[in-house]
């Protein structure tokens, strides 16, 4: 078997109390691998403790009980080749605002100890769409400008694995599609990618596997298309001709309700009831059918679904 990109292993953390705050556990026994060759989805609700998983394995935060290894080295027994062996894009831009992008990548490079001969800093430039600011000021880049320098600046060491947190946050569409784009190509490089992000249509468009964390526990890791195939609840908006005065019941209705004066939206189940039935049921209350349109469960429905049964 191919060993996981990463590995990680009943992985807790608790965090001293602050204060009057008691302590929090931010993870709670979480085990999933990364499998090599994928973009890995990492989603979560705010403070499910996706950074502070990205953070134990980038060496910021102390874990407090499991473990994790990157590329096959575990992170306390090998710190230097598991450090090596990642890059990660935090949430937060920190570079030296009088460093133009060149040398932000020339001094990164230096940190990992990439001989000069072995440095991609214009090709990586390049990828990013920076080329044309190589020696600018960093300050004077636009934030879309800034983040895609942070991925860069991750990749100097040219690690085989790549961690995104929040790549996308406040970046217009057209600099997140490019940057979606530049993910794709390190990716069919041979790039394992781990993303985290709050836009679930584009962790469904890119993500090969998806793990949602809540609470600090995992409650979900699963190939994309399975884990949305798992969406039972299912909608269709029938259009009928005449107004509803009375909305009409029938126990394969999960939930029916009426949008304007002719719409009816029928949430059923779609592994007890299919839309024939429903039609059937609605025309069976003595309306005549003019429109119909379905909508299919997405990422968003199963996330929600899932989080909330964690929760209840
Ligand atoms: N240094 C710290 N001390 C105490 N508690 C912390 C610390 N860092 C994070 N936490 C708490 O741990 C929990 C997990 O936080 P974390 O930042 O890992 O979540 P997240 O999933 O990354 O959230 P977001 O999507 O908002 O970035 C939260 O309740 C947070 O308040």
């Amino acid at each position: 078997m191919t060993e996981a990109a990463i590995a990680i292993k009943n992985l807790s953390k608790t965090y001293a109390p602050v204060g009057t705050a008691p302590p929090k556990r931010a993870l709670d026994d979480v085990t999933f691998d990364v499998p090599r060759g994928q973009i890995f989805g990492l989603l979560g609700p705010n403070g499910a403790g996706k950074s502070t998983l990205i953070n134990i394995l980038a060496g910021l935060v102390n874990k407090t009980d499991g473990s994790a290894a990157i590329w096959g080295f575990d992170i306390d027994e090998h710190p230097r080749n598991a450090k090596a062996s990642i890059g990660i894009v935090n949430q937060e831009i920190l570079f030296d605002p009088f460093f133009s992008p060149f040398e932000t990548l020339e001094i990164q490079a230096g940190l990992y100890g990439v001989p000069k001969a072995k440095r991609r800093t214009m090709e990586l430039l390049r990828a990013v769409h920076l080329d044309d600011k190589a020696h600018a000021y960093a300050r004077t880049l636009s934030g879309g400008m800034k983040r895609r320098l942070m991925v860069a600046k991750a990749m100097v060491h040219s690690p085989p694995v790549l961690v995104l947190d929040e790549p996308t946050a406040g970046v217009d569409i057209e600099l997140r599609q490019q940057l979606w784009t530049y993910v794709r190509s390190l990716n069919q490089a041979g790039v394992t990618v781990v993303l985290t992000t709050h836009y679930l249509e584009e962790a469904e468009e890119l993500c090969d596997r998806i793990a949602i964390i809540n609470n600090g526990r995992l409650i979900a890791n699963e190939p994309t298309r399975e884990l949305v195939g798992k969406a039972q609840e299912k909608i269709v908006a029938v259009t009928v001709d005449r107004d509803v005065t009375d909305i009409p019941a029938n126990a394969c209705f999960q939930k029916i309700a009426l949008k304007g004066t002719r719409t009816l939206e029928i949430t059923y189940k779609k592994d007890r009831v299919n839309a024939g039935e429903v039609l059937a049921a609605i025309q069976g209350s003595g309306f005549g059918i003019v429109d119909v349109s379905t909508k299919e469960p997405d990422l968003e429905d199963v996330f929600l679904s899932l989080t909330r049964a964690a929760n209840a």
